[in-house]
């Protein structure tokens, strides 16, 4: 739905931490991309603020056209904890969505019209949990919480979608299984997507692109194909061969 332009992107927190060193990249209208690296490489950093919870300290980020300078109804988060209602429906908490895109008014008063009415089913559609639209969100598991949490995304009718670990607290089969619909979800809308994961099978499962950060520096931008498990290990563990997982292995 829209292309991202990120140019020479720096963030520096409280005049010293830089989290992102003159980051640069183009992603196309549509692509699928798994952002990779360890902790404290400044990939929650990247996602908040290519939704405009923050401000670079340098560079400049663009969708489409236009310029980033603060949060945007056409951007939406998915979150590792997916803060739902826990008393209200799955269909209740995916209609929330359409309060990130409708005027302070409605939003105040909780006001929905039956186009988001029509959208909030249709995302529940999208996440395969139609049939559950009246269950109660805390009587769900956690995969089909976080699936619920991406409906409640698509509500928002994004341009982008971003997702900051989505499956790290869910087990393997439920990781794959919302792994599953997000991927799905892009497609059927042609979604640019960016999600965080620090599971590499399942990255290398469902990435389209992945660019690996390191220390606040893109060390890997490149297709499945051109991943390799030497990447992955220069990406987790650096470039110092003592450290790595390949020879820690062998
Ligand atoms: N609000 C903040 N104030 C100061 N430093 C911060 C802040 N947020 C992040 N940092 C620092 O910026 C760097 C990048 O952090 P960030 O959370 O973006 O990494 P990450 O790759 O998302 O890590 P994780 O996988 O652990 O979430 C780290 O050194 C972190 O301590």
């Amino acid at each position: 739905m829209a292309s991202l332009t990120v140019s020479d992107i720096t963030k520096v927190y409280g005049g010293e931490t830089v989290a992102l060193d003159d980051v640069s990249f183009e992603i196309p209208d549509g692509e699928f991309v798994v952002l990779l690296g360890p902790s404290g490489a400044g990939k929650s950093t990247l996602l908040r603020l290519l939704n405009g919870l923050e401000r670079p300290t340098e560079g400049e980020i663009r969708i489409g056209d236009d310029r980033v300078s603060g949060t945007r109804s056409d951007v939406a988060m998915v979150f590792q904890m997916h803060y739902l209602v826990e008393s209200m429906s799955a269909y209740r908490n995916a209609l929330t969505g359409a309060l990130n895109r409708t005027d302070t008014v409605d939003s105040v008063f909780t006001r929905y019209d039956e186009d988001d009415k029509e959208m909030a089913l249709r995302s529940l559609e999208t996440v395969g949990l139609l049939e559950e639209a009246n269950q109660r969100a805390d009587s769900m598991s956690g995969g089909q919480q976080q699936r619920v949490g991406i409906a409640r995304a698509l509500t928002q009718d994004p341009q982008l979608l971003l997702a900051d670990e989505p499956v790290a607290s869910l087990d393997p089969k439920a990781a794959q299984d919302v792994m599953h619909y997000m991927k799905r979800a892009a497609a059927e809308r042609n979604l640019t997507s960016i999600v965080s994961l620090h599971q590499v099978n399942i990255a290398r499962e469902f990435g389209e692109r992945f660019i690996g950060l390191r220390d606040g520096n893109v060390v890997f931008d490149g297709g499945k194909d051109d991943l390799t498990m030497e990447d992955v290990d220069r990406i987790y563990y650096g470039e110092s061969p003592e450290n790595s997982a390949i020879n820690n292995i062998a």
